[in-house]
């Protein structure tokens, strides 16, 4: 026993003097990237260009130096012993001094590292044992060690409890921390995949989805530069989530991953939120069509065009005008790109007629002179010309119009603009979106799937608030109008991906065109306003089946006991889908009943308990989206993060208290789902307040 913790005092000892050394180089770095930075900073530049120059010089190092601030906690986290006595420590970033010489902290992403996450006894990668550093700060604690090869515990060895087993038991701090040090091998396979596509991760409740998806972007910008020089975007429902998640990338030392919601990709804030039904039915992608018609229905509807240039008006064949449209449409352009075309190609149309009217006023006149002078000023011209050595000299006015000349006025004549306008009018995307949902007639004529109830649900006031359905229509309509957005990605990571309409879904593929995707999700937690059914469903308009779908199926977050208690409930949500399996065990779930006039003190009471009974944990209450104020104003929040069940996807508790269960379930349609969310985040313990009307004896 002695000899044992003899051991792994000796080797902790030993550990901290390595460790020491790899501080002591990450020390010079951070000094040597924060001093080249003020010397950047502080450097001259005198001409625009310089000053450029050092800007761009600054960013980089101010990131780089971000980077390793950000790595510094935990940089070192294991260690593995190749067979042939190589040995590695593992760490959050990489540090070698010398190109010669082995690394003296790989980086977790290398491929050096895999065996590290993915060695297993039977498959042990060439090594003989894993080792797991416990750190306080810069300082090692503990050694736990893996032996894979078979062989017996030698001097040196310390096996024990691995750290994964300390990680999950850590208490809850309401924000997600990083797994680097513990990432499963099921896990690690993905997060690790050379598969460049779309690669789709569905697991039940805690299987580690998120932790997979934002390893995954930290990977991505490791491996994949192309991807990471256009950015990585990761893409959350809501506020609260990506608060939840925003500490784990940065803790791996990536700080230029960009998190939004929907809303916040769009750049609208909206001001309403719409019922579930008409949510849904904006979902739905006819909603795109219907928009490109709408667009497409302002494109010269038909009709000839006049225009006045100079004293005369000037007419072009409806044909002329059709030839236009066809040429502004087939080029792909979005339609106020497009538009330019319409008015240049009008502007030829219109360049061509004048010459023909100038080349016909001029024939007419000299047909005139010649008729009352009897000279034909042509041949006297002609005659003149060659008498002065010039024998190929114009021979009627026609030639003598200065094309490019008249082109160039003409597109830029006022005149000319507005009479475009009349034709292809330039749009604004709230307009577009306007002239659908705010009017009955354009409504009914777009969306002939829709039913006459349906309709009206969807009709918008006019003026009245963009609501968060809006979002997407905005988004596709000012894609259709002003073309494709700025900012695209070289990798999207979407979190909780089952949620997505078939408009959102277009609106985050729209910002990645290479298709390089990671998305992560569970359709037996999706909401209502999802309308696809399965993975399939959702990305075929997108990619078809070309996607690379893997499964994780055990739980770190929830316990064997909670997992029991929603298996009748999953398999009526999710007829078919297995349930997970947990490697955590807990108290057994507890019912507390009450009354509806008594549900505040009770609830209070029983948070009041639980927080005294474990102190410095972190209490979750979930209850149905109408109840939260209630229970705010009751002081909930003193003792518990307060969650509406529509927002509690992702989240974790220690202690998950879950209010009414039945008023979730009628809160929203689908509402069996938000139960089943509800009741899968806890860590620990799960308690459901039922609330009951007594009726009075005999009734
Ligand atoms: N390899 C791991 N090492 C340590 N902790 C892990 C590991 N994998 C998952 N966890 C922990 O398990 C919990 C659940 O993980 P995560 O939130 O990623 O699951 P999820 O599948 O996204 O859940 P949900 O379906 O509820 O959104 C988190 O606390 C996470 O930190």
């Amino acid at each position: 026993m002695s000899q044992i913790s003899d051991d792994a005092a000796q080797q902790v000892e030993l550990e901290r003097a390595q460790v020491s050394v790899i501080g002591e180089l990450f020390d010079e770095r951070l000094a040597g990237a924060r001093a080249q930075l003020g010397r950047v900073l502080a450097s001259r530049a005198d001409s625009a260009g310089e000053v450029y120059e050092r800007e761009v010089a600054a960013g980089r190092l101010a990131g780089e130096v971000r980077r390793l601030e950000g790595a510094e906690g935990g940089l070192v986290f294991g260690r593995i012993d190749l067979a042939d006595g190589t040995e590695l420590r593992i760490g959050r970033l990489g540090l070698q001094r010398d190109e010669d010489e082995l690394p003296v902290l790989v980086d977790w992403r290398a491929e050096a590292a895999r065996p590290f996450y993915e060695a297993t006894p039977v498959h042990p990668m060439g090594l003989r044992r894993r080792r797991h550093l416990s750190m306080t700060g810069r300082t090692v604690v503990g050694v736990s060690d893996e032996l894979l090869d078979g062989s017996a515990p030698r001097t040196g060895d310390v096996v024990g409890d691995g750290p994964l087993a300390a990680a999950l038991q850590a208490r809850r701090t309401g924000r997600m921390g990083t797994a680097v040090a513990t990432l499963q091998a099921e896990q690690d396979a993905i997060v690790r995949s050379p598969h460049r596509g779309v690669t789709v991760v569905q697991g039940g409740p805690g299987t580690g989805k998120t932790v997979v998806a934002l390893h995954r972007a930290a990977y991505v910008l490791y491996a994949f530069p192309r991807a990471a020089e256009r950015g990585v975007l990761v893409l959350g429902p809501n506020a609260r989530f990506l608060d939840y998640i925003s500490q784990v990338l940065p803790s791996l030392g990536e700080n230029d991953v960009v998190l939004a919601t929907c809303e916040e990709l769009a750049g609208v804030v909206p001001g309403a939120v719409d019922g579930f039904d008409a949510a849904r039915l904006k979902g739905g992608a006819v909603l795109a069509d219907a928009l490109a018609e709408v667009i497409r229905s302002q494109q010269a509807p038909g009709g000839e065009f006049t225009v006045r240039v100079g004293q005369e008006w000037v007419r072009l064949e409806e044909w002329e005008v059709a030839e236009a449209r066809k040429a502004a449409q087939a080029s792909g352009l979005a339609h106020n790109p497009a538009r330019r075309l319409f008015r240049e190609s009008l502007v030829d149309a219109l360049t061509d007629a004048l010459a023909r009217g100038m080349a016909e006023t001029l024939e007419r006149i000299d047909a005139e002179v010649a008729q009352l002078t009897g000279v034909d000023l042509d041949r006297l011209a002609a005659r003149d010309l060659r008498n002065l050595g010039i024998d190929d000299a114009p021979a009627t006015g026609a030639e003598e119009f200065d094309a490019d000349a008249v082109r160039a006025a003409l597109l830029d004549d006022p005149h000319v603009d507005r009479a475009v306008e009349d034709h292809w009018p330039r749009l604004v995307p709230g307009d577009v979106v306007s002239a659908l949902l705010s009017d009955a007639d354009a409504l009914a004529v777009h969306l002939p799937q829709l039913t006459a109830d349906e309709l009206a649900l969807v009709l918008r006031t006019p003026g009245a608030p963009w609501s968060d359905a809006d979002v997407p229509l905005l988004d596709e309509a000012a894609s259709l109008v002003d073309g494709p957005p700025e900012q695209v990605f070289g990798h999207v990571v979407v979190d909780e991906a089952q949620e997505l309409t078939a408009m959102q879904w277009r609106m985050i593929v729209r910002r990645c065109p290479g298709r390089s995707m990671t998305l992560v999700g569970d359709f037996a937690q999706a909401g209502p306003a999802t309308a696809a059914r399965d993975w399939n469903e959702a990305l075929a308009p997108h990619v078809g089946r070309r996607f690379d779908l893997r499964t994780l199926t055990v739980s770190y977050r929830t316990t064997q006991e909670i997992l029991a208690t929603t298996g009748e409930l999953l398999s009526r949500i999710a007829p078919g889908q297995p349930p997970v399996r947990s490697i955590r065990h807990g108290d057994a779930p507890r019912a507390v009943a009450t009354a509806p006039e008594r549900l505040v003190p009770d609830l209070v009471r029983e948070l009041r308990a639980q927080a005294a009974a474990h102190p410095g944990e972190l209490l979750g209450v979930v209850c149905a989206d109408g109840r939260t104020e209630e229970l705010a104003a009751a002081g909930v929040e003193r003792y518990a993060r307060l969650v509406p069940a529509s927002e509690a996807r992702g989240l974790e508790f220690d202690e998950a208290v879950v209010v009414d269960p039945e008023g979730i379930v009628a809160a929203r349609p689908a509402g069996e789902r938000d139960l089943y969310v509800a009741l899968t985040r806890a860590t620990k313990r799960l308690c459901t307040v039922t609330v009951h009307t007594v009726h009075p004896a005999g009734v």
